[in-house]
């Protein structure tokens, strides 16, 4: 007999939706047809880590928490980019606003919420903007790029998360705040005069007990004007101020709502069968804006929906920990002093140290730390389990860590913590899962764990519980584990992994992955990409490149742009094309309703918009080599007029920059290389913030290297100054091949020189019959190079391939 599956639909694919249905697939992957709803265009990313993106601690590819192929491998249907606009609860039926209608037996709302925007004259100018998800954050990233002054309105969490991120991007940042001191909700006014110390160290400027009146500028904004007068500049406003659930879709399908939408212990609305979690759900009076009370309603609600007993959500004592590196500080529970609390306090302002814990009836019901917050998990785990601390407060205040890591001869509460409690907040992960990684999986660092678990991926709180777990587990071997491999898979460093593939002539990544035992067999986005490449380096002959081992653009050869079309770059050797090749492009674009054609900064044209359905006939019509935009290899060689026009030029800028281009195309490198040519000193081709810049001089050419004009500028080094133009060859050859060999994958020249040392390159290349023995390398490997549009194109079982994987979603960020 089948069993009819009953049909489950999740509206909003955030994080606390998504993690409900991870828990029911666990407990039931039976049980529902799933189908998952999203606003957004991405699947499920961690929120929480775009402050660490905005602040150059992670990219938005390491964010993803579930890729397209988990919806897939879990058989969920997955519509991104459609809001729901109506729940039908009469006939069960929900509705996108492009018009998609699936049926339900049971529905989550997890829509999380919205950001609060002040009703400002002038809010609606260009340059204002929330901070609440990529949109925003690439807004950020893309403003910092043309404009100096950021004014961020709101000095609680977020508002300093920005604002840490868009210092870090070059701006220049204010930080308006309603109340006298930051973080208000989370911090007493010590430990916030210290916090605003520190962060106006790192170059914060604040302006306190700031009523905004308006936003002044033109079409853009220019900055706020204050009630009482005054007025601060700013091309970027940034509102921070708060959230509000996301409450509508429930309003108007008739469910209750308050301040979120009403739920009761089991995240059941007003309506049968349909649940609420998340920002947008309110428990007893509550609307929780942080993830670890989220995920506490994800479990319980998973457990619910497939008839698992549960005692049903009981609420939630909240934590926090500001990210912003260099600076540590923690809030717990109620950390005011109300009546009927005691509080104790020490402030060491030697140390910049300040920590406060509040008492009552006997239990520790909050605390707050500044300047060291290692015992900030251990303090929230105290409070959390409402444990009478009555004649340990003091014990309590001046020496909780070091029972936290297991170190002293006191109780150690990690060991007497029970296996289901909860580690990591931010993950819901809990320490029987830690211990399982450390015991049964072969983790032995902070690492390791978080690649197996994702344990202290996130705000990083949770990480010195993380670390007294692996002391109590793993014992003596920690020493060792300190060592931190080239991601969580392995222990290994990228110098002993190729190493081994060398000493042991291993073949595959499979076959690395399993004989340098890696911890998670399959591998992750970071170490599989790193194989594939170290791979293809030692053997360029016998190496079959793993396609699927590749970041996305490259399996595409195009770009992925944010609507989840394509940019198409042919090649155009040192920006010289033709009249043909010019009318080829246009009609090309005319043809295909390419809605956009634009000059790079490396000189060439790019076809943006394009349907993935076209690429291969575009390609086609094209005629022309790939440009590589999309990967990890030689980009562009940028080349100004040079001597046959310039009346500066001193040598032939652009002839030598197109034969090194027609030498170095299709190279695959650890991460990309640009490189450029000018014809004298001047540089008008900008080569000293490439990572290969020739610049002319009279009688010769100097060679620059390591430059980087991206996020962090970098000019270049001078490598040597040769007299010829086989000499460039010889050199930028040698150059470019000892960087193939020896740099991290995904390691920028401008990197790898900083890490490695400029006098350790010069000397690997000094000697002439080095520099020929590794040109003769780089010669070889590019012997064996074709052109990959081309071979798509004329190879029917690639074409075929290709349309195929045209169905499969690509990660779009
Ligand atoms: C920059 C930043 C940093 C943060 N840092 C931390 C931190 O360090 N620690 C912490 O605990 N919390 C942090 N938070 C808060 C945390 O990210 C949120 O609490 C959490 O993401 C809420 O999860 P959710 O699933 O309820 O909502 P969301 O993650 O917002 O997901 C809701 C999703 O539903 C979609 N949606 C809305 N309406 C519809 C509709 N009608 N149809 C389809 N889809 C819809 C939305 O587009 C969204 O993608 C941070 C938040 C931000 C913005
Ligand atoms: N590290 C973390 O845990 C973290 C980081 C970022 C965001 N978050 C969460 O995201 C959500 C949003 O964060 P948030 O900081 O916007 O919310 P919030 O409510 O915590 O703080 C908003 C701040 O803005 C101030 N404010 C209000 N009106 C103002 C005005 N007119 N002018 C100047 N200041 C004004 C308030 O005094 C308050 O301190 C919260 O739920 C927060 O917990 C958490
Ligand atoms: S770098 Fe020198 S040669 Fe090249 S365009 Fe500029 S001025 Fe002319
Ligand atoms: S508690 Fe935030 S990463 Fe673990």
């Amino acid at each position: 007999m089948t069993i009819t599956k009953k049909k489950l639909v999740l509206i909003g694919n955030g994080m606390a939706g998504v993690r409900a249905v991870e828990h029911l697939i666990k407990l039931s992957p039976e049980s529902y047809d799933i189908t998952i709803f999203g606003a957004e265009p991405h699947p499920n990313y961690n929120r929480i880590m775009l402050s660490s993106v905005l602040a150059g601690g992670a990219d938005m590819q390491e964010i993803v928490i579930n890729d397209w192929d988990w919806y897939k491998e879990n058989n969920i249907t997955l519509h991104t980019g459609h809001k729901v606009t109506k729940i039908d609860t009469e006939n069960k039926k929900v509705t996108s606003h492009l018009g998609i209608e699936v049926d339900y037996d049971a529905v989550i709302i997890a829509t999380g919420s919205n950001p609060f925007m002040l009703p400002l004259p002038g809010a609606d100018k260009e340059g204002v903007i929330a901070f609440r998800d990529i949109n925003d954050c690439e807004i950020m990233i893309d403003a910092s790029k043309k404009y100096k002054k950021a004014v961020v309105i709101g000095g609680g969490l977020l508002g300093l998360e920005a604002a840490r991120g868009l210092l870090h991007l070059g701006m220049e940042v204010n930080v308006v705040h309603i109340f006298n001191y930051l973080m208000e909700r989370q911090l007493d006014e010590a430990a916030a005069k210290m916090l605003q110390r520190e962060l106006e160290a790192q170059g914060m400027q604040f302006l306190l007990q700031k009523s905004t009146a308006s936003i002044k500028g033109k079409k853009r904004a220019s900055g706020l004007v204050f009630a009482d007068g005054t007025e601060v500049d700013g091309d970027l406003v940034v509102m921070a101020v708060g959230i509000k659930p996301n409450i509508e879709l429930a309003k108007a399908s008739g469910i209750e709502v308050n301040r979120g939408i009403i739920v009761d212990d089991f995240m059941q609305t007003s309506v049968p069968g349909i649940y609420a979690v998340g920002e947008c759900a309110e428990h007893r009076g509550i609307a929780y804006g942080l993830v670890a009370p989220l995920y506490e309603q994800g479990a319980v609600l998973a457990k619910h929906l497939v008839g698992v007993e549960t005692a049903g959500y009981q609420g939630s004592v909240t934590s926090t920990k500001l990210k912003v590196s260099g600076v540590d500080v923690f809030s717990a529970g109620r950390f005011d002093e109300a009546p009927g609390t005691r509080s104790l306090k020490i402030q060491d302002d030697m140390a910049g140290t300040y920590k406060k814990i509040v008492i009552q009836d006997g239990k520790l019901v909050g605390a707050v730390l500044f300047g060291d917050t290692s015992d900030g998990s251990e303090l929230f785990a105290t409070i959390k389990s409402g444990e009478s601390v009555a004649g340990r407060e003091k014990e309590i205040l001046l020496g909780i860590s070091s029972d936290l890591l297991g170190k002293s001869s006191g109780g150690n509460r990690l060991e007497a913590m029970a296996d289901d409690e909860i580690i990591c907040g931010c993950n819901g992960v809990s320490k029987g899962t830690i211990a399982d990684a450390i015991l049964n999986k072969g983790c032995n660092t902070v690492g390791s764990i978080k690649a197996c678990t994702k344990a202290s991926a996130s705000c990083g709180g949770c990480k010195p519980q993380v670390e007294g777990l692996l002391h109590l587990y793993a014992g003596d071997s920690v020493g060792e584990a300190v060592k931190e491999g080239i991601c969580g898979c392995t222990p290994l460093s990228r110098d002993e992994i190729v190493e081994e593939i060398t000493r042991m002539r291993l073949m595959s990544t499979k076959e690395v992955m399993n004989v340098l035992e890696w911890h998670n067999p399959e591998g992750c986005s970071k170490c599989r990409p790193a194989l594939n490449y170290y791979l293809g380096m030692l053997y360029p002959e016998e190496y079959v490149d793993e396609k699927e081992s590749r970041i996305t653009n490259e399996r595409f050869h195009a770009n992925i742009q944010k609507d989840g079309t394509y940019s198409v770059v042919p090649r155009i050797y040192g920006g010289v094309t033709s009249p043909a090749d010019l009318k080829k492009i246009a009609e090309v674009a005319e043809k295909f309703d390419v809605p956009m054609v634009k000059f790079t900064g490396g000189q060439r044209l790019d076809l943006l918009g394009v349907k993935k359905e076209d690429l291969p006939k575009i390609w086609e019509e094209l005629d022309m080599p790939s440009g590589h935009a999309y990967g990890k290899t030689l980009r562009t060689v940028k080349t100004c007029v040079g001597s046959t026009f310039c009346r500066f030029g001193t040598q032939d800028s652009i002839s030598m920059g197109i034969q090194m281009e027609k030498a170095f195309e299709r190279l695959n490198t650890p991460a990309k290389v640009k490189l450029a040519v000018s014809g004298c000193p001047r540089n008008c081709a900008e080569a000293t913030i490439k990572d290969f810049g020739v610049v002319a001089i009279d009688g010769g050419w100097e060679l620059h290297v390591a430059g980087n004009g991206g996020v962090k500028v970098r000019a270049t080094d001078l490598l040597c100054i040769v007299k010829t133009e086989d000499e460039v060859m010889e050199w930028s050859s040698a150059f470019l091949q000892y960087y193939r060999e020896n740099a991290q994958w995904n390691e920028r020249t401008s990197q790898w020189v900083e890490r490695v040392g400029l006098d350790s390159v010069k000397k690997a290349l000094e000697k002439r019959e080095d520099r020929l023995a590794l040109k003769e390398r780089i010669e070889k490997t590019l012997s064996l190079t074709t052109d990959p549009w081309k071979q798509i194109i004329e190879t029917d079982d690639l074409r075929k391939n290709f349309e195929q994987l045209n169905g499969v979603q690509p990660v779009q960020i």
